[in-house]
């Protein structure tokens, strides 16, 4: 059975709605491990639009299961890895402009310093992930950098939108995680993975971890709606 990394990036999108102190995502990931969460993600961006380095430091020190810094592979975010050192590091393509992660990395595409990156990371005891989409070829050039684990990006499957298509894209998510098996790489998944697509991504073999956020966060709005006003409104009467 997978673990479950929970994404709590949504939460400080919350909170950098009005730039102040709440909801604040260290205690968002105190409640979501004592809700069963095997590990806590954050997506440390590089225009900072919801989780801050302070959280991630402060989550460094606080979090019981482990931590998964989702990070672009630059030299700023490179050292800040270094200095906090999460449990582990899952670099991630990143655009300014884009509302959320759109693919997966072009591993071919970067070369050596992909490799560099990934080895000065596991060098310092970081074991680093690749989101990457499930082709073939850039798992092959995964495995190459020497990086432990690659987390498949399931965006495309999430947005599908015919059975057939949705048949598709998991036919290629399930070979490309046995092509990451046989190339000695560990198996990650995630994006878009909500209550209803999620558990046919859970059944891959090999699978070790989904890392899901923007769904889990959107229910507990909904589910902790009735509290939150009730209790407000014992407090009008
Ligand atoms: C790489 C990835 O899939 C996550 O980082 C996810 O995109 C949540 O972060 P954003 O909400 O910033 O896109
Ligand atoms: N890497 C995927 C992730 O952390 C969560 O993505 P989402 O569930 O917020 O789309």
């Amino acid at each position: 059975m997978p673990k479950l990394g929970v994404n709590i990036d949504h939460i400080a999108t919350i909170r950098q709605a009005r730039r102040g102190d709440e909801p604040d995502p260290v205690a968002a990931a105190v409640l979501a491990e004592l809700a069963g969460a095997d590990g806590i993600t954050v997506h440390l961006r590089e225009d900072r639009r919801h989780m801050q380095e302070r959280d991630v430091r402060v989550l460094r020190q606080t979090v019981r299961t482990h931590l998964n810094l989702e990070m672009a592979a630059t030299p700023e975010m490179v050292a800040i890895a270094l200095d906090i050192k999460p449990d582990y590091v899952t670099l991630v393509p990143e655009k300014r402009e884009e509302i959320t992660t759109e693919g997966g990395l072009d591993v071919i595409g970067q070369g050596d310093r992909l490799v560099q990156i990934v080895q000065q990371l596991q060098t310092a005891g970081i074991p680093v992930s690749l989101f990457v989409d499930a082709e073939p070829d850039q798992l092959k050039a995964s495995a190459q950098t020497g990086a432990k684990f690659v987390e498949l990006h399931t965006g495309t499957y999430a947005n599908a939108n015919s059975e057939e298509e949705v048949k598709r894209e998991l036919e290629f998510l399930t070979k490309g995680g046995a092509i990451a098996i046989s190339l000695g790489l560990r198996l990650n998944a995630g994006h878009g993975l909500t209550y209803a697509n999620t558990r046919p991504i859970a059944l891959i073999p090999n699978m070790e971890e989904l890392n899901i956020g923007h769904s889990i966060i959107s229910r507990a709005v909904l589910v902790g709606l009735d509290r939150a006003v009730s209790e407000m409104k014992a407090l009008v009467v």
